[in-house]
C-alpha cells in the first residue's frame, strides 16, 4: 500500500531535519513514511507518474503534521467523564473512582477504551500511554481501532505482598501476550500507580521486572501537595528521592515515564535530567483537582524531556490534545506570571516529538524511515484565517474538531472526517449503555 499526500503545510516537527514545507509532499510506502520534501515543482506528480500509487490525498488548505502523542491517560476511564467533578484528588478517589472502578468488568473496559480511541482519532491523537485495569480489552479495543498504545496495569498494592505478587503477575501477563502486537503498534510498560498508594520495595520490584522484560515503567509522582506532605511525614524525604533510593529513576535500561511531577523542587528537576526521566505533564487534570502548577519551563531550562498527557478522562474531562497544549502554554505563563513561558512551538513539540519518542522511537516527527503516523488539520475554517504562524495557531487558535484526517502505521483511520475503522454511533450507545451500566452496579443512580 502506497498513499502519497501532496500540496501540504508541514510541521515536521523533526528537530535536526527539515522543520517546515510551505508546500511539501511525503510519500507512503506499507507503514513508512519513505520521501518527503518540496512539491513546487510538481515532484509529487513526478512520482506519482513514475509509480504506481494506491491513494493520492490533496492536502491543500491543510496542515501536516506528527499526529499527537497522549503520554498519560487511564482509557478505560473514558466510561466514567463526569462521573464526578469538583473534588479534590484524595476524596475524588477514595469516595468517588475507587468505589465506582470496583464495579468494572471486562465488557466496561472494552467499550470504555474503544470510545477513548474514538475520540483520540477525532481529535489528532496517534498513540497514547496508558495505566489501567482489564488491559487486555485496551488492547482489543487499540487493536481494532488502529492507533497506537502503550499499555500498562495500574498496579496499587498498599504495601501488602501478597497482593503486590498478584499485581506483578497481571503486568507481566500483559507484557507476554501483547507487547509488540498489531505490526508493533501495541507495547507495553508496568504500572504501579503511585509512591504513597505502593511501598518502595513493590515500586523497586516492578521497575526490575519491567528491566527484565525489556519494558519501560510508569508512575504517577508528586502529583499533589498532599503526597508530598505524607511523603515527608512518612520516610522524611519527597517522593523523587524515595524511589531514587532504590535506583527506580535509572534510564540506562528502560524508559521511566514520571506523570504530574507538579510539586517538584529543583533537585528533583536536576535528578531527572541527569537520569533522562520523561515527564508527562497533564495541565488539565492538575488545574480540575486544583493539584498546583508543574514547573515545566524550569524542567524545560533543566533539559528534561517532558510531554503531554490528558490522564483520564474523569479528570479532565476529554482526551482532546489541542485543548491540552493550549491549556499548557496559558498556565505556565501565568503561573510564572511571564508571558514568555512555554512558547507555542515548545508545546507542539512536547505534544508531537518528545511524547512520540517515549512510545516508539520512529515516531512523532515526520521523516524518512518513521513510521507514517500523521494527521491533517483543516485550515479552511474561521478559526484558522489568517495565519502567521504555524505553531501558534496549532496551540492557540486550532481546535481537535479541525483534524480532518488521520494515518496511523501507514493505514488511514479517519478520511476527510469519515472514521474508516470503527462504528462511530455503535461505540456511542454501547459506551453510553455501559457507563450507566456501571453507575446503578456502583448505586450512582
Ligand atoms: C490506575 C488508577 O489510577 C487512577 N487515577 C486516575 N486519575 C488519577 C490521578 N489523577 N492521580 C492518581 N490516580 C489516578 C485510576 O482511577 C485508577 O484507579
Ligand atoms: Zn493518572
Amino acid at each position: 500500500m502506497s498513499i502519497l499526500i501532496k500540496n501540504a503545510y508541514i510541521a515536521t516537527m523533526d528537530k535536526d531535519g527539515t522543520g517546515e514545507i510551505q508546500n511539501g509532499f511525503l510519500l507512503i510506502e506499507n507503514n513508512l513514511i519513505s520521501q518527503i520534501g518540496d512539491n513546487s515543482n510538481g515532484t509529487a506528480d513526478k512520482i506519482a507518474a513514475d509509480k504506481g500509487i494506491d491513494k493520492i490525498i490533496d492536502a491543500k488548505g491543510a496542515i501536516l503534521m506528527p499526529g499527537l502523542s497522549n503520554t498519560h491517560t487511564h482509557l478505560g476511564m473514558t466510561l466514567l467523564r463526569g462521573y464526578a467533578d469538583d473534588m479534590a484528588l484524595k476524596d475524588w478517589l477514595e469516595a468517588q473512582i475507587w468505589p465506582a472502578e470496583a464495579n468494572l468488568t471486562a465488557e466496561d473496559v472494552y467499550w470504555g477504551s474503544l470510545l477513548g480511541c474514538l475520540e483520540m482519532i477525532r481529535s489528532g491523537t496517534t498513540a497514547f500511554c496508558d495505566m489501567y485495569f482489564f488491559m487486555d480489552e485496551t488492547a482489543k479495543a487499540v487493536e481494532k481501532a488502529g492507533i497506537r498504545g502503550c499499555l500498562s496495569y495500574g498496579m496499587i498494592e498498599f504495601g501488602d505482598v501478597e497482593k503486590g505478587n498478584k499485581e506483578i503477575a497481571v503486568n507481566e501477563k500483559l507484557v507476554s501476550d501483547w507487547q509488540g502486537k498489531a505490526n508493533g503498534r501495541i507495547t507495553t510498560m508496568f504500572g504501579p500507580h503511585a509512591p504513597n498508594t505502593c511501598s518502595q520495595a513493590f515500586i523497586a520490584r516492578a521497575k526490575a521486572a519491567a528491566e527484565k522484560a525489556g519494558v519501560g515503567v510508569q508512575i504517577h509522582v508528586l502529583e499533589t501537595e498532599a503526597e508530598l506532605n505524607y511523603m515527608k511525614e512518612n520516610f522524611d524525604m519527597c517522593s523523587v528521592h524515595h524511589l531514587d533510593a532504590v535506583d527506580f529513576w535509572n534510564t540506562s535500561k528502560v524508559p521511566v515515564i514520571a506523570a504530574h511531577c507538579v510539586w517538584m523542587s529543583d533537585g528533583d528537576i536536576r535528578l531527572f535530567a541527569e537520569k533522562g526521566v520523561t515527564v508527562s505533564h497533564n495541565p488539565i487534570s492538575n488545574m480540575k483537582l486544583a493539584s498546583g502548577i508543574a514547573p515545566i519551563q524550569k524542567m524545560l531550562d533543566a533539559g528534561v524531556s517532558v510531554t503531554l498527557g490528558t490522564d483520564g478522562c474523569a479528570s479532565n474531562n476529554t482526551l482532546n490534545m489541542f485543548e491540552e497544549m493550549k491549556t499548557a502554554a496559558l498556565l505556565q505563563k501565568v503561573g510564572t506570571m511571564s508571558p514568555t513561558a512555554l512558547p507555542a512551538k515548545a508545546v507542539v513539540e512536547m505534544a508531537t516529538i518528545n511524547g512520540g519518542r517515549v512510545i516508539d522511537k520512529q515516531t512523532g516527527a515526520l521523516k524518512v524511515g518513521n513510521k507514517a503516523d500523521m494527521i491533517l488539520v483543516d485550515t479552511n475554517k474561521a478559526n484558522a484565517a489568517p495565519i502567521f504562524d504555524v505553531y501558534s495557531h496549532l496551540v492557540y487558535a486550532a481546535a481537535g474538531s479541525d483534524v480532518k484526517t488521520m494515518i496511523v502505521d501507514g493505514k488511514i483511520l479517519m478520511e476527510d472526517y469519515k472514521i474508516l475503522v470503527l462504528d462511530e454511533k455503535e461505540v456511542i450507545e454501547k459506551a453510553n449503555e455501559r457507563a450507566h451500566s456501571l453507575a446503578a452496579r456502583a448505586q450512582k443512580c
